[in-house]
């Protein structure tokens, strides 16, 4: 039972209830799309897909996506870079059993922002926030931690990581975005100058 949980998280509700960093809590529970919020931090904002495949979904995401146990999904992962500065991990997840009429542009979005083709859409419907304390051994904390590890940059240690996540719906399709915010995000500030995608 230790064991699972330790690969689990907690999702909440309730922000105030995972205890992030006061610095943290308007990432967290910023509405709109965090693309267009992170291009307003930055003069460059770029989408790094680390891949984009076939897997399995993770334990604690099945039932949110409508599975009884975890299941083939689309997967993305990708880090969202501000000045190329990374500022977070994303993991998006499709059910296999979506169509491509469901998400037609998911499978070729390429380094475009999921958010373009998710807020742009009259179709789809944006399901409540979700809040987790990420322990370092949840499989998005490990992930988060890799990529990080990849570029040579300072390992994460054994901090926590707090994280967001949200059922998007269109059609007959569910799709689960989960951004865990990397410790670089705090040190951003709005900028006034308009951003350009590199
Ligand atoms: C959902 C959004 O799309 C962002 C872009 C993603 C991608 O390109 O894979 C994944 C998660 C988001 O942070 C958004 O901008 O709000």
């Amino acid at each position: 039972m230790r064991e699972r949980s330790l690969r689990q998280a907690n999702w909440v509700g309730h922000v105030l209830a995972v205890n992030a960093p006061h610095e943290l809590r308007h990432w967290l529970t910023g509405g709109g799309s965090l693309t267009a919020k992170l291009k307003h931090h930055s003069e460059t904002f770029r989408v790094q897909v680390l891949h984009q495949h076939v897997a399995t979904c993770l334990a604690d995401e099945a039932r949110a996506i409508g599975l009884h146990r975890p299941g083939r999904v689309w997967e993305r992962e990708v880090l969202l870079r501000c000045d190329n500065a990374p500022v977070v991990f994303a993991h998006t997840v499709v059910p296999m059993s979506a169509d491509a009429t469901d998400w037609p542009l998911f499978s070729a979005l390429g380094e475009r922002s999921l958010g373009t083709t998710l807020f742009g859409d009259p179709r789809v419907t944006r399901g409540t926030l979700e809040y987790a304390r990420l322990r370092a051994s949840h499989p998005l904390a490990l992930r988060a931690r890799a990529a990080l590890a990849a570029e040579g940059q300072a390992a994460l240690d054994e901090q926590l990581l707090y994280a967001r996540r949200c059922l998007y719906r269109r059609r007959q399709g569910t799709l689960l975005v989960t951004e865990v915010f990397l410790p670089r995000v705090t040190r951003l500030v709005p900028r006034t100058s308009n951003t350009r995608e590199t």
